[in-house]
């Protein structure tokens, strides 16, 4: 195992006109699980390629245990990689899979026995292990990637949406499996996903992408409830953070959305007279029929079985509340809106970025 440090990593592809990875710095520790997280073309794959060695930077550093990679071919690397295409031999059964990795690195049968019995008794594969591939289901197929992956005792674990071929319960009962797998290994894991509920689920750290850089790394709840800026807010989150546009009065104690006014931060004084954004969670507010609040209208009423999801509008603004399942209002109705101060993140208009909390 070892911990793997990105510096200012950039790579522009031959014809490309923006950067897909723009000077990306990462310290994943030893051990440690990361998820790389973002939309379609923020460059999470192409930064996954960069360490396994698929792709070379334009600059940048790429440093694996202490040894400078950026320009070592991917098999002197010592990683293992699991990508979305399930990538397992059709014509060798499943112990022949898994094993291949290590019979090409000429080690012994004897132990290629040992180790594809553990990985097997780790991904549950025991049963399988004399069958086709072509006779397991998707998620057994996925398991046998993951097992071939880990029997390398590999340095670090590069994984790209490898869990996207799977339908939604499958994937569900895989992730699980999987977060307790890597726990016990405790392989360093570089994890590529565009769905935010599993990097949240899996990751001890995630890094959130956009437009070839990094916007935010941290723990899953540092970056759900401090999102660093606007678009990691928006990004997580189903649905996401509400944003709401106000002018700070002119005492500078104030945000008033357009008619209704919220307490502000002592230290967002500063801004009297001028825009400030709120962003607060949908679950982050209490709502009641009646009593202290912000008073918002209700346009759509949505039973989602665990909870009730509101569209309301507030001061002609967009506020999206999450409800008890048990909670009802009529289209039309006005409800009282409790926005708790220290649930409110405010944000500046301008560029974006996260000034204040509570
Ligand atoms: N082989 C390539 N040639 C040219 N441009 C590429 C190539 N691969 C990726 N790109 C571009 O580089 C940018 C980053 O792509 P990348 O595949 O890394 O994003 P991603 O975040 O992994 O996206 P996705 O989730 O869709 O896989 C995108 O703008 C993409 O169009």
């Amino acid at each position: 195992m070892a911990e793997v440090v990105l510096h200012e990593l950039v790579k522009t592809y031959p014809g490309g006109t923006t950067r897909a990875t723009d000077e990306v710095s990462l310290h994943v520790a030893d051990g440690e699980f990361m998820v790389l997280l973002g939309p379609s073309g923020c460059g999470k794959t192409t930064l996954l390629r960069m360490v396994a060695g698929l792709e070379t930077p334009d600059a940048g550093q790429i440093v694996i245990g202490g040894r400078d990679v950026t320009y070592l071919e991917p098999r002197r690397r010592n990683l293992s990689m699991v990508f979305q295409s399930y990538a397992v031999f059709p014509n060798k059964k499943v112990a022949d899979n898994i094993g291949f990795g290590l019979r090409v690195h000429g080690v012994p049968a004897d132990e290629v026995r040992k180790k594809v019995e553990w990985a097997a008794e780790l991904l549950q594969l025991t049963p399988y292990l004399d069958r086709y591939p072509a006779k397991l289901s998707g998620g057994q197929r996925q398991r046998v990637a993951v097992a071939r992956a880990i029997v390398m005792d590999a340095d670090v674990l590069l994984m790209d949406e490898p869990l996207s071929n799977l339908d939604a319960l499958l994937r569900l009962s895989f992730r699980a499996e999987l977060k307790k797998l890597v726990n016990e290994i405790g392989v360093t894991t570089l994890y590529v996903t565009h769905d935010q509920v599993e990097a949240l689920s899996l990751g001890d750290r995630v890094a959130v992408m956009r437009d070839g850089r990094i916007a935010q790394c941290g723990d899953p709840v540092a970056v759900y409830t401090e999102p660093a800026d606007e678009f990691v807010g928006g990004f997580l989150g189903s649905p996401p953070m509400n944003f709401l546009t106000g002018t700070v009065t002119g005492d500078g104690t104030r945000i008033d959305l357009g008619g209704q006014t919220l307490p502000i931060p002592r230290a967002l004084e500063t801004f009297r007279g001028r825009e400030l954004r709120l962003g607060i969670r949908p679950e982050s507010i209490a709502v009641a029929p009646d009593g202290d609040g912000l008073r918002g209208e209700v346009q759509v009423f949505e039973p989602l079985g665990s909870a009730t999801l509101l569209t309301t509008e507030l001061c002609g603004q967009v506020l999206k509340v999450q409800a008890p399942a048990s909670f009802r209002a009529e289209p039309g109705q006005t409800l009282r809106l409790g926005l708790p101060p220290e649930q409110c993140r405010w944000y500046d208009p301008e560029t974006q970025l996260l000034l204040a909390t509570g």
